[in-house]
């Protein structure tokens, strides 16, 4: 990666990037957009401030690429409207994958993806364009996880996993093996999905059932 990075965003998701940014060693960030005037955070210190999304122009599309930094909460489309802005105008965006996670080799992920620290990620997985996979994550083999989604902290998604555009899979929740979680999912945090889900859905908690297993195989 050679091009100089632009910052989109300035908040705490924005902050935990800049951190991997600099253990990644790539190019620097060179502005930031945000349109908080009376920021006062010391990770931006003396980079530029842009303040409109329209001030990116002042940047061509062929010297920077661009981090989103916005992070995202389930029902919060901003994310997704500012790289569909600034996808428009040209810009192209970073794939940044912190190097305290582990990515089998044989995993794609997409432009715009952002691995955090402690992920892990296996064979033969597809994470697509602008995903979070966010801190200590797990993402297990032949999983297909679509674009825009945001795996929260400590997510686990067991193997053969399927998930639309747009799903929201809480903090510490799992996902057992081979479900297919359909577009614009919330999956609540610490939920367990043992079903698919579809579209527009919102799943809470974990409903244990006991069974004796004598009876059930009988
Ligand atoms: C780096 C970071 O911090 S990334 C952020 C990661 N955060 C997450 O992943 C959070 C995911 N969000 C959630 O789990 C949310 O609670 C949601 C989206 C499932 C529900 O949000 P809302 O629809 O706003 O629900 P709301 O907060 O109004 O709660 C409604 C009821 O459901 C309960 N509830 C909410 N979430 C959950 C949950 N995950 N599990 C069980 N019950 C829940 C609430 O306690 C409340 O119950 P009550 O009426 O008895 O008090």
């Amino acid at each position: 990666m050679s091009k100089s990075l632009v910052m989109i965003g300035s908040g705490g998701h924005a902050c935990v990037l800049m951190d991997l940014i600099e253990q990644l060693e790539l190019p620097p960030v060179v502005a930031y957009v945000s349109p908080d005037v009376s920021f006062n955070n010391q990770v931006f210190n003396g980079i530029t401030h842009l303040r409109h999304d329209d001030d990116i122009s002042r940047f061509s599309p062929d010297d920077v690429l661009l981090v989103n930094g916005v992070g995202s909460l389930p029902n919060q489309a901003h994310r997704q409207k500012l790289c569909q802005f600034y996808h428009q105008l040209g810009y192209q965006f970073a794939t940044i994958i912190s190097p305290n996670s582990i990515v089998s080799k044989s995993a794609i992920l997409a432009q715009g993806v952002q691995v955090m620290n402690n992920v892990v990620i296996q064979a033969n997985t597809r994470v697509n364009a602008h995903t979070i996979v966010n801190t200590g994550a797990i993402v297990e083999h032949d999983c297909d996880i679509g674009a825009n989604n945001h795996l929260a902290p400590r997510a686990t998604i067991c193997g053969n996993v399927t998930t639309g555009a747009g799903v929201h899979i809480g903090t510490s929740a799992t996902v057992i093996q081979g479900i297919t979680i359909e577009q614009n999912v919330i999956v609540g945090a610490g939920a367990t999905v043992t079903h698919n889900i579809e579209q527009n859905s919102i799943v809470y908690g974990f409903r244990s059932q006991v069974v004796n297993r004598t009876q059930q195989h009988e």
